[in-house]
């Protein structure tokens, strides 16, 4: 995982509260963002080998693992235990290969070849995937500004897919087409996950499977977790639709670009802006 010190340089990983990107987006949220990519040997992680959690004075974080913050000249800087280092390691090669399962089966249920066809981006060592963890704490009693108040503004998914769980408290919803807002029924019994569509899938399908708007409202008296998987390609790998789906006419929706060139694009805008239309044909 990209170290630690990476949050203190305001790059984009490590822990934030309420700002959603660079543009003004606020949220009433807390989050970690984490590197899934190998991190280049240079930049070795120095805080990994904190004692664990067990015996820490700092309060205990939402994965029932330890994150010690530590206010320094305005900066949260977050230390992450070996531990919880271990463990999240393990989460994420874990759910990496449900993301891979669930591309695999799309990739048969659409007839494109190889198998693997979609799979092999995120499977890659050098994938440029994320993990998310977002805390959204209950809404408090004084904030006024209706009954909904905004956790995570909507947006759309960059990546190829998203793999989603969480502590079971609800707030997340989807856009249908008509525009109307559908909450995401919560698993009672914890045993299930979320997959989004992510835009880059989008493009690779040509648009047979579309990446959905969704939100997160607080509105509930008990705090939400989740905890995202962003399976993304490569930084370098050059995107375009799948040639077995381009149809009869061989139309392709989608001028090519590379990922790198796709987030660059996308970092700077606000989180609702349709950051795919740039590079409709
Ligand atoms: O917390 C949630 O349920 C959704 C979070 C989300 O959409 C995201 O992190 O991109
Ligand atoms: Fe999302």
């Amino acid at each position: 995982m990209v170290p630690d010190k990476e949050a203190a340089a305001g790059a984009p990983f490590g822990y934030a509260s309420k700002r959603i990107g660079s543009a003004g987006d606020l949220g009433w949220i807390e989050y970690l963002l984490l590197c899934l990519a190998p991190a280049p040997a240079a930049a070795a992680p120095a805080v990994s080998t904190l004692p664990c959690a067990a015996t820490s004075p700092t309060p205990p974080c939402p994965l029932r693992c330890v994150l010690l913050r530590e206010p320094i000249g305005g900066n949260i800087i977050w230390f992450v235990c070996s531990r919880c280092r271990e463990l999240l390691r393990e989460y994420s090669a874990a759910v990496r290969r449900v993301a891979c399962d669930v591309l695999e089966l799309m990739a048969e249920g659409l007839g494109v070849g190889p198998a693997d066809a979609l799979a092999r981006l995120v499977a890659r060592e050098d994938s440029d995937s994320i993990l998310r963890v977002n805390h959204y704490p209950p809404r408090p009693d004084q904030l006024g500004g209706g009954p909904n108040l905004t956790g995570f503004g909507e947006h759309t998914d960059p990546q190829i897919i998203s793999v989603l769980r969480s502590n079971g408290a609800a707030g997340l919803e989807i856009s249908l087409r008509d525009g109307a807002w559908a909450s995401v029924p919560h698993d009672g019994d914890g045993d299930s996950f979320f997959v989004n569509v992510g835009d880059t899938l989008q493009v690779l399908t040509n648009g047979r499977f579309r990446s959905v708007k969704h939100r997160v409202v607080v509105n509930s008296e008990k705090s939400r977790v989740s905890m995202v998987f962003f399976g993304g390609p490569p930084p370098g790998e050059r995107l375009a639709p799948l040639p077995a789906l381009l149809g009869d006419g061989g139309r392709s929706r989608y001028r090519e670009f590379t990922w790198k060139e796709y987030k660059g694009s996308g970092c700077k805008g606000r989180l609702a802006d349709d950051r795919l239309c740039r590079f409709e044909n």
